[in-house]
C-alpha cells in the first residue's frame, strides 16, 4: 500500500485528480473491458479532486468520453431529485460538467421497484452484473467515514460483501445529519451500497482521507491489522491500494510511520524522476 501525505485537502485533489486522468490516459482498450471503469464517492472529500477533474476536463488534458462509472452508494428511499440525494450530488459536482455519456453513468437506485426488500435486493444483484459486464472496475476512488467505513460497509461488515442494503451506523447518521439541516430523523437510515469484496475486486484502490475527524480511520487502516469494525483496513490486502491523506488526518500516526512514507516518496522521485512517472508504479 502506498500513503501519499499531502499539506490540505486541495493537495490531495490534486494529487488524486491527476492519478485518476493518468490511468484513464493511458488505458489501452480491449475486447474484455473496452471502456475504462471508474468507481467514484461521494462526499465533501472527493470534492477538490472533482473540482480539479473539471479543470482538466475544460484544458483539455483528460475526456470522460470512453469512461463508464459505478458509483459507490445511494440513500433509500431518498427521491432522486432531492439535493442530497447522491444522485443530485454527482450530477451537480461532476457529471453536469465533463463529456461523460450519460449512459455510462450507473448509480444505485434507492426506489428501485416498489423498494420492496425484494426489488432492491435485485438492484444490487442487478448492479454487481454490470459492473461484469463492463470488465470490473479499473480504479475505486473511495472516501471513508469517521468510523473507517468504505462506501456504507460500517463497522462489521463481512470484508467479503457485494452489493447490498445496509443499515447506517448511528455515527453515520449523525455525522451525515450536517446535510440534513442537523436533524437525524432526517438522515434515511438505509443504503445501497457496493461491498467490500466489490471494492476489493477492483485492479486499483485509492482512498481519500482527510482532516482530523478522519485522524483515527488513517491510523487504524495503515498501523493496525485487517479489521471489519473499520473495513477501510481491508486495503492492505489488495495488491493495488493507494491512500491519500491531508496532513490533519496523519494526527495519530506516529512519527516514525509518516517519515517512512514520506522518505519512500523522496526516493522514488529521486530515482524515478517526474511526478507522472512515479504515479505509473
Ligand atoms: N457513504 C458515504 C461515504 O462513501 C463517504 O466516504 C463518507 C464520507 O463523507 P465526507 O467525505 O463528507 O466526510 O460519507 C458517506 O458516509
Amino acid at each position: 500500500m502506498r500513503l501519499i501525505i499531502n499539506e490540505n485537502k486541495n493537495d490531495c485533489g490534486k494529487w488524486a485528480s491527476s492519478h485518476i486522468a493518468m490511468r484513464i490516459n493511458s488505458f489501452v482498450p480491449t475486447r474484455h473491458r473496452p471502456k475504462f471503469v471508474l468507481g467514484l464517492p461521494t462526499g465533501s472529500t472527493p470534492l477538490p479532486t472533482y473540482n480539479a477533474l473539471i479543470r482538466m476536463y475544460k484544458a483539455g488534458e483528460v475526456s470522460f468520453k470512453d469512461v463508464i462509472t459505478f458509483n459507490m452508494d445511494e440513500y433509500v428511499g431518498l427521491p432522486r431529485e432531492h439535493p442530497e440525494s447522491y444522485h443530485s450530488f454527482m450530477h451537480k459536482n461532476f457529471f453536469d460538467h465533463v463529456d461523460i455519456q450519460p449512459e455510462n453513468i450507473n448509480m444505485l437506485d434507492g426506489n428501485a421497484g416498489d423498494k420492496s426488500l425484494a426489488a432492491l435486493t435485485e438492484e444490487c444483484r442487478a448492479y454487481e452484473e454490470k459492473i461484469a459486464a463492463a470488465g470490473g472496475i479499473n480504479l475505486f476512488m473511495g472516501g471513508i467515514g469517521p468510523d473507517g467505513h468504505i462506501a456504507f460497509n460500517e463497522p462489521g461488515s463481512s470484508l467479503k460483501s457485494l452489493t447490498r442494503i445496509k443499515t447506517l451506523a448511528y455515527d453515520t447518521i449523525v455525522a451525515n445529519s450536517r446535510f440534513f439541516d442537523n436533524d437525524i430523523e432526517k438522515v434515511p437510515k438505509m443504503a445501497l451500497t457496493v461491498g467490500v469484496g466489490t471494492v476489493m475486486a477492483s485492479d486499483e484502490v485509492m482512498i481519500l482521507i482527510t482532516g482530523f475527524n478522519k485522524a483515527m480511520a488513517l491510523h487504524m487502516c495503515i498501523e493496525e491489522g485487517i479489521n471489519h469494525m473499520w473495513t477501510v483496513s481491508c486495503i492492505q490486502e489488495h495488491a493495488k491500494a493507494v491512500v491519500v491523506c491531508d496532513r490533519d488526518a496523519t494526527m495519530e500516526l506516529k512519527v516514525k510511520t509518516v517519515k517512512y512514507f514520506e522518505g519512500l516518496l523522496e526516493t522514488e522521485e529521486k530515482l524515478m524522476g517526474g511526478d507522472e512517472e512515479r504515479k505509473k508504479i
